[in-house]
């Protein structure tokens, strides 16, 4: 971070869609905070910057930079802490591949991901990567739990402009397939460490000779702590994949994986290569050894073996033949013949599988075709909430979007809660054998016997984040008085835990019969009928389900959900404004690059801004930034009430166009207030400025789109191409520089 006093706002760089916008937007931030002498600091936590912050001893003085991750990090656990949170990539490995590719290509002397680490160099090396590979940023900021829920205004907002919903039909032959046993949901055994428990613990491997190999040491588990542990079976898995897609070809649907290869990043992008491996099963069986030695490694994806292999003419023709044989494949892009099987990164279930309801139970195959799709999702633990989901809407129609109430979600997640905290206590069993916790006292907690390849999980959540959930829960039920249900099952070891809180602490605060407690699959079907009543529910949910939820309702109910609002009370007392609930829009970016359009939505950052804004005001005593806030708020109001968010298509409104009407209508309502003298002042020729040159920005900001635009790189773009592109308005520039 360059600024020498601690800057009042962290406003994150980041990557894609997101970051493309902030070249437009934070110079409008920026000018507008700065009359109140508030000041935004831009830590850098994008792939490439955090690429870079690895590697110093490789880099020059002008290229190296500080490790802002890290002290973002260490901040979260401050009152001090006011970040507004934009969403960054978590990099698979082919996207961590062409970072560091492009890097180099640009002058740093990276190291080369080391695919298959041999010397001590290249094993250090590639810890270093891995560090950096998935889901490596936002579970180190979210220190507190998550409350993402709609503002009024964006629900209104939706209501009365319903985006487009594709029809269900009961008919429908799209459904959700998944293990019909030995997955994390039937192994999974859990408990609540005792104060006797407490203290560090290990996992070990126990081979069949009885050889020990300890795969984590010095694990603390403080009393408190739900522990759990559980396997997914190799073998059942390949049998399970085998099956689904000789079962697709037989309904004559579109086979479709749907996995969270980023923030499961030990644990699905292995399953994910089980897919590939079962897709291509012949090949594997045949050229098994030859594409090895190419380097093939099929938890990369089809992509990455297809560039391997397409030297050899046998292999390419092999492959050939089994395609021809198999079902359609789910599409990421018809055109340039990139399958839900090329990279584990294209298809996100969270994102994915709501698109998949959103357009009415379907995708599109190789040909540009729409169709009915089998949603392959191979464990259990919450694979219900979709199937459900789709049982609903066949039964039911789509969801009637000006009518729907709202979930809101409050979700377990601080301190790596649950299986998204559980990367480095996951491990693929190295041969038959047991695999075991044991505890500081001797005593084994957990213990299963496993296969080779087996994949093993411990997931653990501690006492005081999941207190502090609770607490939360029960005061944004009371600030709303909305139906509120904890989505725990009383049947899955681990959410059995969870409820021995959850019961005592509701009872203890007189409040249990305000709450109700329900397996995912029950909760779905209930909040699904409350919302097509009309009324609104809170989903209390943990980790993974705060994900899935949080993409699949609002975009049901909003379209996208780009536009909630996704606040981190943080435990210490700081504040995380996290914008939408959604990821970084990589199709945005090639739209952008091709013809120079922007359809990213910033109602996001507009509303992480103003709640920002206001936790200065209200929690720093800062009265100026309060203005600011309200004004924000006003500004937001006023793109939803005038509907100047970006159109999809080139030559229409983007981007750049809302961002313009935003600082248009934030100085009218600085101006308008009468709060603070000086800023009305001050904004009073800033509104009449931007209302002045509207004719000429507008006509500026449109003659930019059209032709291809060039912003020097994709992970690591150049700050003056990127400036230059999205900000074409010479007008405005000189109005916000000015
Ligand atoms: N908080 C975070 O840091 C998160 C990061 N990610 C990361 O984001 C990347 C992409 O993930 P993916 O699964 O594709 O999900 P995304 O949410 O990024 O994209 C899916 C689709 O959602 C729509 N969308 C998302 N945000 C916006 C927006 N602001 N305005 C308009 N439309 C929007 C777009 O639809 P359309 O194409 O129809 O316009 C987009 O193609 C991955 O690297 C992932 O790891 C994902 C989730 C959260
Ligand atoms: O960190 C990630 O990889 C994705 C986060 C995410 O999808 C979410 O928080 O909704
Ligand atoms: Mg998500």
């Amino acid at each position: 971070m360059a600024e020498n006093k601690s800057p009042d706002i962290l406003y994150t760089i980041v990557d894609e869609a997101p970051e493309l916008a902030s070249a437009s937007f934070l110079p409008i931030i920026r000018k507008f905070v700065s009359s109140a002498g508030i000041t935004v600091g831009t830590p850098d936590i994008s792939l490439a910057g955090r690429i870079i912050a690895t590697f110093p001893e490789n880099l020059t003085d002008a290229q190296r930079q500080s490790d802002d991750l890290a002290a973002l990090g260490e901040l979260v656990k401050t009152p001090d802490a006011n970040v507004i949170k934009l969403p960054n990539i978590s990099a698979s490995v082919p996207q961590l591949v062409a970072a560091i590719t492009e890097l180099q290509g640009q002058g740093y002397d990276l190291p080369n991901y080391p695919e298959e680490p041999s010397t001590d160099e290249e094993k250090a090396v590639r810890a270093r990567y891995d560090a950096i590979k998935g889901s490596a940023v936002n579970p180190v900021l979210r220190e507190g739990n998550s409350d993402r829920r709609s503002a009024k205004a964006v629900k209104n907002f939706a209501q009365n402009n319903p985006h487009s919903m594709g029809e269900w039909v009961s008919d429908s032959k799209t459904k959700v397939s998944s293990m019909p046993g030995n997955d994390f949901y039937a192994n999974e055994v859990s408990a609540t460490i005792t104060a006797a428990q407490a203290g560090d613990a290990k996992i070990e491997f126990v081979g069949k000779d009885g050889a020990v190999t300890v795969l984590k040491d010095a694990w603390p588990l403080a009393e408190g702590t739900v522990a759990d542990a559980t396997f997914m079976s190799a073998k059942a898995l390949g049998a399970f994949l085998a099956e689904a897609i000789e079962d697709t070809k037989a309904d004559g649907t579109m086979f479709s994986l749907h996995m969270k290869a980023t923030m499961m990043k030990v644990s699905d992008p292995i399953i994910f290569g089980h897919a590939v491996k079962a897709w291509l099963a012949p090949v594997f069986e045949k050229f098994g050894d030859e594409m090895a030695a190419l380097g093939v490694n099929p938890n990369s994806g089809m992509g990455d073996l297809l560039d391997r292999v397409a030297g050899n003419a046998d292999i390419m023709a092999a492959i050939d033949a089994v395609n021809a044989d198999r079902p359609a494949m789910y599409m990421v892009d018809s055109d340039k013949g990139i399958t839900n099987l090329h990279v584990p990164s294209d298809v996100i279930i969270d994102a994915s599988m709501p698109a998949v309801i959103r357009a009415g139970g379907k995708g599109w195959d190789g040909e540009g075709k729409k169709g009915d799709t089998n949603c392959v999702i191979p464990d259990r633990c919450y694979a219900s909430i979709y199937d459900e989901s789709i049982n609903f809407f066949k039964a039911n129609g789509a969801l009637d979007v000006t009518k729907a109430g709202s979930v809101a979600n409050v979700g377990l997640m601080a301190q790596k809660a649950e299986e998204y905290g559980s990367h480095p206590t996951t491990f693929e069993a190295p041969a038959d054998g047991t695999i075991r916790v044991v505890l500081a006292n001797g005593e084994t907690l957990h213990s299963h016997e496993v296969e080779t390849g087996d994949i093993w999980r411990s997931c653990t959540v501690k006492k005081a984040p999941i207190e502090n959930w609770i607490e939360l829960a029960m005061d944004r039920q009371r600030l709303t008085g909305s139906e509120a249900i904890f989505w725990l099952d009383e049947n899955r070891a681990h959410d059995a835990e969870l409820i021995k809180y959850v019961k005592p602490a509701l009872e203890a605060a007189g409040k249990a019969d305000l709450f109700q407690i329900m397996a995912p699959r029950e909760a779905t079907a209930q909040s699904l009928k409350t919302i097509t009543a009309g009324n609104d529910s809170i989903a209390i949910t943990g980790n993974v389900l705060r994900d899935y939820l949080t993409d699949l309702f609002p975009i049901l109910e909003l379209g996208t959900s780009a536009k909630m609002l996704s606040i981190v009370k943080l435990m210490q007392g700081g504040g995380l404004f996290e914008t939408g609930a959604g990821g970084s829009a990589p199709k945005h970016v090639q739209q952008l690059v091709e013809e120079n359009h922007l359809r990213w939505d910033s109602m996001g950052e507009f509303c992480a801004l103003g709640e920002s804004l206001n936790f200065l005001a209200d929690v720093k005593g800062n009265a100026k930034a309060g203005v600011l806030g309200v004004a924000a708020e006003a500004a937001t109001q006023g793109i939803l009430d005038d509907n100047r968010s970006p159109s999809r298509k080139v030559g229409q409104p983007d981007n750049r166009d809302s961002h313009y009407w935003f600082a248009r209508y934030w100085a009218e309502a600085l101006a308008a207030q009468s709060d603070d003298a000086d800023l009305a002042a001050e904004f009073a020729p800033v509104a009449k400025a931007l209302a002045d040159g509207e004719e000429a920005i507008l006509a500026e900001l449109a003659a930019a789109q059209g032709p291809a635009a060039e912003i020097g790189g994709y992970y690591r773009p150049s700050v003056e191409l990127k400036a230059k592109v999205m900000r074409p308005s010479a007008t405005l520039n000189a109005i916000i520089d000015g």
